[in-house]
């Protein structure tokens, strides 16, 4: 079996459906922002403030290059997509899927967030315009599963089926 992998906008859901897929599956599951903050023992709000944005786009595509041997999920951070090497890097790990999630949906589960510095002291519409320019690069070779009003349980279960 090939790595299940999923990407998708922040507050899509890729951490939390892919802990229950990983279950369902019985396969590990590792997500990027998790290693690259277990590897630097600093917060993924930390790694911004102390080496900028810049640093962290190079952690990522650091950790595509060796990741761990499959069958596993893995969840990624939802930047990974905006460099094409990653997305190149991304196909060939397994086979990737997109989360999708309606714009307001994602926006409600996040407003209250911290965690996530690329939110921090932004509008909902310059949220929205990050939302809708990043879209095309989720589509980009993966197979989309619609989140729109399921659980992560629900999610992890349309994956299942589409894997065949
Ligand atoms: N299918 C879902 N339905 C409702 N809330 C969800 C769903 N998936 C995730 N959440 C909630 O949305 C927030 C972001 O989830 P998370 O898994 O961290 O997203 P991502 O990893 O895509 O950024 C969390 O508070 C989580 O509990
Ligand atoms: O969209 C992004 O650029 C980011 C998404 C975050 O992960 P989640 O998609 O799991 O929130 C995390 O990697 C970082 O805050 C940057
Ligand atoms: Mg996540």
């Amino acid at each position: 079996m090939k790595n299940i992998i999923l990407t998708g906008f922040m507050g899509a859901g890729k951490t939390t459906a892919g802990a229950a897929l990983g279950g369902k599956l019985q396969l590990p599951v590792y997500d990027t922002d998790h290693l690259i903050e277990n590897e630097h023992g600093l917060t993924i709000r930390e790694i911004f403030q102390s080496h900028g944005e810049q640093l962290f786009r190079e952690m990522e595509t650091q950790l595509l290059g060796r990741l761990p041997s499959e069958p596993a999920v893995i969840t990624t951070g939802g930047g990974i997509v905006m460099r094409a090497e990653n997305r190149e890097l991304l196909k060939r790990a397994g086979t990737v899927f997109f989360l999708s999630c309606p714009f307001d949906e994602i926006y409600e589960r996040l407003k209250e967030d911290s965690t996530r510095p690329l939110l921090y002291e932004k509008t909902k519409e310059e949220i929205r315009q990050l939302y809708e320019s990043r879209i095309p690069f989720y589509r980009d070779g993966s197979i989309e599963i619609d989140t729109s009003g399921k659980t992560p349980e629900e999610v992890a279960d349309c994956i299942i089926s589409s894997l065949g």
